[in-house]
Formats: structure tokens, C-alpha cells, sequence
């Protein structure tokens, strides 16, 4: 038997979170004593890139009806392949839309935002992230398989390398329903979702002509860039940046936020980050009370002189 995996590519590129999703599938058949298979559609990088996290085998779908991503239809392409009883994928935009379509197809259990192996794999149990990741909670399957979504940057990427084989897979798909057309990555920048470390700021930075020592700091961290709500609304920056509620959910290892209050509906898609650095001029900022580092300053002083220390401790 194997654990089945969606390594998911975009323009057939392996994401970040197709290498923790095989990472985690790892692990699992660590527990059961199963293999590893890799399902991908239409990927151009090497399956040697899935090996290197424990995929004992990879099957490339080849379909042409594939290239324009539908969730219905990728569904039905990891349906005609995995027949096992344990399916993973990340968490990502795409692929968490795919497995609650495969789940309906399979009658499967569908547990979302997991962040743990899980504690038994019969029945499976595991711990997820609930209520905006406020919270945990050990959810248990009822049936007897079930497809997990692995919240990003919270498993980890772990190298187990295997010499695993390859096999390609024609299928004919029908994918007549809605799809997304093209994928486009904001010019040259980093995936904010796959980010490590993320550098955002808010209303505090008092106007989009201050920035540039935001990405300043990012570049010198190799961080992505992230805003608050306001700060897209207003224009100040673009809308791919907003984090929330209502923006996307992160998880970095590193969230340093710059002039952010630290709102309710902000942290909802911030406070899973592992460590959280607040830097806010106003020391009753709620955002203190989530942070595991504050500092109390002026984020016009603060921010330069963090950048060129940290540029005199790289050199
Ligand atoms: C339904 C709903 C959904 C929402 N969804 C989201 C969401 O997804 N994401 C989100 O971010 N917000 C969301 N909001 C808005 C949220 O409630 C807050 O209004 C927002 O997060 C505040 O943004 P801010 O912290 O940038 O601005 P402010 O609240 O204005 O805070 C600015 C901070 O900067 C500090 N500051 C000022 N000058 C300096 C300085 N020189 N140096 C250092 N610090 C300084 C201030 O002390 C202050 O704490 C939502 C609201 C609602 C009602």
C-alpha cells in the first residue's frame, strides 16, 4: 500500500509546499510502513526533486486538457491514481480546492490545515489549525480513507533521500468547467505563502513613498514583503500583499511586523507564524501581546539601523 501525494507544480515547477506535502507523506509511512507515491500533472522539473524528500514514486500525469488548472479536473486525474487509503496534499490555493473535490468523489474524510503527524493513522487522528488558526484541534476521520491538507511551512521540508522510480501517465481528462487561464508570479518576488521569513508593515510606515526600507530589510533577510489591509485598500501597496482575515494566511518561521496595531482580524492570518516580531512606536499596540520579540521605537529609526546591522553581521 502507499501514501498517496499531490506534489503540485505551477507552469510545472515543484512548489515549496509540494516538497513538505512529500516531506509529511514521509513521515506517515514512516508510521504505517507504507511507500511513498508522488502524483504531478504535467510537471517539467525532475522527479530526482521528489526523491530527495522520500517519494519512492512519482507519476507524471502527461495531459493536455490538464495545462490550465480546474479543480474538478485535477480531482479526477489524483482519483484515476490513487487508490490508497491515506491521500496528502499542501495547503495551497490550488490544491486545497482540489481535495475537497477529490474527497466528495472518493467519500473520504477531508481534514484541512493539519500541522502534526498524526497521532494514530487507525482510525486517523491529527492536529490542525481552527478557527483562523487561533486554535488547535485533534480532528478524527469517520471513514475509512482520508486526504489531509498540510498547512504550509508548518511541517517543514525534510530531506529523506530514496532512489525512487518513475512512471508516466496518459490520461484524457474532460475539463470543460471553470479553469484558471495563466498563472502569473508578481515580478521576480518571493511567494508570499512559501516565504520563510516576511518582512510587512502598515498604516505606521504613514505613506507608500517609506518602503523602500521595508524591502530594504526583506532584500537583506531574503524575505518576502507583506501589508496590512488598510495599506492595500488605500493603494499603497499591491493587494498580493494584504494578510488576514480577508488576505491570505501565512505561517512563516519568521513574521516581522512594522508599524501594524495588531487587530483581531490581522492576526487571523498572521499568528500561526512561528516566531512574531512586533516594532510599533506605541508600547499599548495589541499586537505586543502575540509577539514572542517587541520592540518599542520609532519603526523610521528602528528599521535602517536593523538593516545595516544586519548587512555588517552578513559581511
Ligand atoms: C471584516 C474585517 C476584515 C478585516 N480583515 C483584515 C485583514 O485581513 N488584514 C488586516 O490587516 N486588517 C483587516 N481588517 C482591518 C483591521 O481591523 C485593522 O483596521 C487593520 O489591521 C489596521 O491596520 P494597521 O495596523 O496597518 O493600521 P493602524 O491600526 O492604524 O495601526 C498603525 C500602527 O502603527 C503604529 N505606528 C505609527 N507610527 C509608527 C512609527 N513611526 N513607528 C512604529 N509604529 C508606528 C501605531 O502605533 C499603530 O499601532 C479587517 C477589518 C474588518 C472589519
Amino acid at each position: 500500500m502507499a501514501v498517496f501525494v499531490y506534489a503540485e507544480n505551477i507552469n510545472g515547477v515543484y512548489k515549496k509546499a509540494a516538497f513538505e506535502a512529500v516531506s509529511y507523506a514521509k513521515a506517515i509511512a514512516g508510521k504505517t510502513g507504507d511507500s511513498v507515491t508522488a502524483i504531478s500533472i504535467n510537471p517539467t522539473d525532475s522527479s530526482d526533486l521528489l526523491y530527495k524528500y522520500g517519494a519512492d514514486k512519482v507519476v507524471n500525469v502527461k495531459d493536455a486538457g490538464l495545462k490550465n488548472f480546474s479543480a474538478k479536473a485535477y480531482a479526477e486525474a489524483v482519483n484515476q491514481i490513487a487508490d490508497g487509503n491515506i491521500i496528502v496534499f499542501p495547503h495551497t490555493t490550488d490544491a486545497s480546492s482540489v481535495a475537497p473535490m477529490l474527497a466528495i468523489q472518493k467519500n473520504y474524510s477531508l481534514i484541512t490545515n493539519v500541522i502534526d503527524v498524526p497521532e494514530s493513522t487507525s482510525p486517523f487522528q491529527v492536529k490542525r489549525k481552527a478557527f483562523s488558526g487561533k486554535g488547535f484541534m485533534h480532528a478524527k476521520a469517520d471513514a475509512d480513507g482520508v486526504i489531509v491538507t498540510v498547512s504550509q511551512n508548518a511541517f517543514g521540508v525534510k530531506e529523506n533521500a530514496v532512489s525512487g522510480s518513475e512512471e508516466v501517465k496518459e490520461l484524457s481528462i474532460a475539463n470543460e468547467d471553470t479553469k484558471v487561464i495563466n498563472h502569473e508570479q508578481s515580478s521576480g518576488k518571493l511567494d508570499l505563502k512559501e516565504a520563510e521569513i516576511v518582512v510587512s508593515a502598515g498604516r505606521g510606515m504613514k505613506g507608500p513613498e517609506n518602503w523602500g526600507m521595508i524591502e530594504d530589510l526583506a532584500n537583506v533577510l531574503g524575505a518576502a514583503t507583506a501589508c496590512s489591509k488598510p495599506v492595500s485598500d488605500i493603494g499603497w501597496r499591491p493587494h498580493t500583499e494584504h494578510v488576514g482575515q480577508t488576505g491570505k494566511a501565512i505561517s512563516p518561521n519568521l513574521y516581522i511586523a512594522v508599524g501594524i496595531s495588531g487587530a483581531i482580524q490581522h492576526l487571523a492570518g498572521v499568528n500561526s507564524s512561528k516566531t512574531i516580531v512586533v516594532i510599533n512606536n506605541d508600547a499599548e499596540a495589541p499586537f505586543f501581546k502575540s509577539a514572542d520579540y517587541g520592540v518599542v521605537g520609532d519603526a523610521f529609526q528602528i528599521i535602517p539601523a536593523l538593516t545595516e546591522k544586519i548587512k555588517a553581521l552578513k559581511a
